[in-house]
């Protein structure tokens, strides 16, 4: 039996989703001879940890009370259990030294998979240190991938211990694809697609009739949208997407290098307007535009949706009217289209479609994610 000694940063939507699959997929584990020991869980403010991360775990009987605990909205701080385990709650500040004291101590003897399931920036120094020390990184959170070359050469420096499959297309296995294409040496000359569910809902919806102001709040409901849903319709998401395909594909390009479309302007930015005064308020000022956006292109015989594309030097992520009944006019709902074109998929491309958002979707890609480095861990 191997054993993958696990510790979850963040535990929003995606996060507690990985929680309860972890949960309910031990007995498929088991017969795989592969156990999944959670030893730490950390959300904004605190982390909590085993007392013991050589021998003990969070079980499954806290893991599903922590998770009840995050969805009612209260800090991992506020925990009190009815299970047994002995575990330590620590405030943010001790918490970073902790996490490295862990990774240091496993990843020279029994391994660690240290899991960003948050939407944070400030998960990077973190990151980049665990790998020095011999640990694995599976991610969700794009916001590393997607930092200067300097992190993000960091962050790759040992391949076979980074997986982050679900940064794009959720669950989609658009990153593996693209490896094993990369890896054969076949050459990719361009990618495009639409790689935001949020963004694909959001435009099949306003194309059906329904106001922005209404799709956008159904989508975040629906655990489609980033924390901020102006993260989505900025275009930062489908942006960071891109920008994580590009390097992989072997561009040494940054976010500022790349065409972005916003769906809204400036005065309703983060700095301007809280998340809630721009559901409220702001979002029904945009919904004439947009209507009227939707009106133009049906005339036309076509749809809206966000497209990106990257091909040579071109990396751009914006809204093109095109043809209802092309492959990515067909798109509905939260579904993510990719074509990829290569030497070997050169006069048909290589198409990835399928769900692109949702916490259940892109938490089975972060414990798929977990899984594939098994190998990497020694046998109990
Ligand atoms: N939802 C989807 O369809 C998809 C999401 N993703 C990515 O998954 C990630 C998580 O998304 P989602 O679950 O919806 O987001 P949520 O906002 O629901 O959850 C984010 C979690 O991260 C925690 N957090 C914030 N900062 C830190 C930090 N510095 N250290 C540790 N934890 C922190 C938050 O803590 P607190 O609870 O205290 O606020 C919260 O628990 C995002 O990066 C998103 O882009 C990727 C693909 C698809
Ligand atoms: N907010 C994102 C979630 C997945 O990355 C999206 O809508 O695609």
């Amino acid at each position: 039996m191997k054993t993958i000694p696990v510790v979850l940063m963040g535990c929003g939507g995606v996060g507690r989703q990985l929680l309860h699959h972890i949960v309910s997929s031990r007995s498929l584990h088991a017969k795989l001879g592969v156990h999944l020991r959670v030893v730490g869980v950390c959300d904004s403010k605190s982390s909590i940890v085993v007392s013991d991360v050589l021998s003990m775990e969070l079980d499954d009987k806290f893991l599903l009370e922590l998770c009840q605990l995050k969805s009612n909205g209260s800090s991992l701080l506020t925990l009190s259990t009815t299970s047994g385990v002995e575990y330590q709650v620590l405030t943010n500040s001790d918490s970073t030294t902790k996490l490295i004291d862990i990774a240091a101590l496993l990843g020279k003897s029994m391994g660690l998979a240290l899991v960003d399931c948050s939407a944070s920036s400030e998960t990077i120094g973190v990151m980049k240190q665990v790998v020095d020390l011999g640990c694995c990184v599976v991610m969700a959170n794009k916001k590393p991938l997607t930092s200067t070359m300097e992190d993000y050469d960091k962050l790759v420096s040992h391949p076979r211990r980074i997986r982050h499959e679900s940064t794009v297309g959720a669950g989609l296995p658009v990153i593996a694809s693209l490896n094993r294409i990369l890896s054969s040496g076949d050459s990719v000359h361009r990618i495009v697609g639409s790689l935001s569910g949020t963004l694909g809902y959001v435009m099949s919806e306003v194309g059906d009739g329904k106001p922005l102001s209404q799709v956008v709040k159904a989508a975040k409901n629906l655990g489609y949208t980033e924390p901020d849903p102006r993260d989505d319709l900025s275009g930062m998401d489908v942006a960071r997407k891109a920008l994580i395909l590009a390097r992989l594909l072997g561009r040494r390009i940054n976010l500022d290098s790349i065409k972005i479309e916003s769906l809204y302007p400036e005065v309703m930015g983060s700095n301007v307007m809280s998340v809630e005064d721009f559901l409220d308020d702001g979002l029904l000022l945009l919904d004439k535009d947009i209507q009227e956006r939707v009106n133009k292109a049906s005339l036309n015989g076509n749809v809206l949706r966000y497209v990106c594309v990257i091909e040579g030097s071109r990396c751009e992520v914006g809204i093109q009217e095109l043809p209802k009944d092309s492959p990515l006019g067909r798109l509905r709902g939260s579904d993510n289209v990719l074509e990829i074109y290569s030497g070997c998929y050169s006069e048909q491309p290589l198409v990835i479609q399928g769900a692109g958002a949702g916490n259940d979707t892109t938490a089975a890609g972060v414990l798929a994610d977990i899984l594939d480095i098994q190998d990497l861990f020694p046998e109990k």
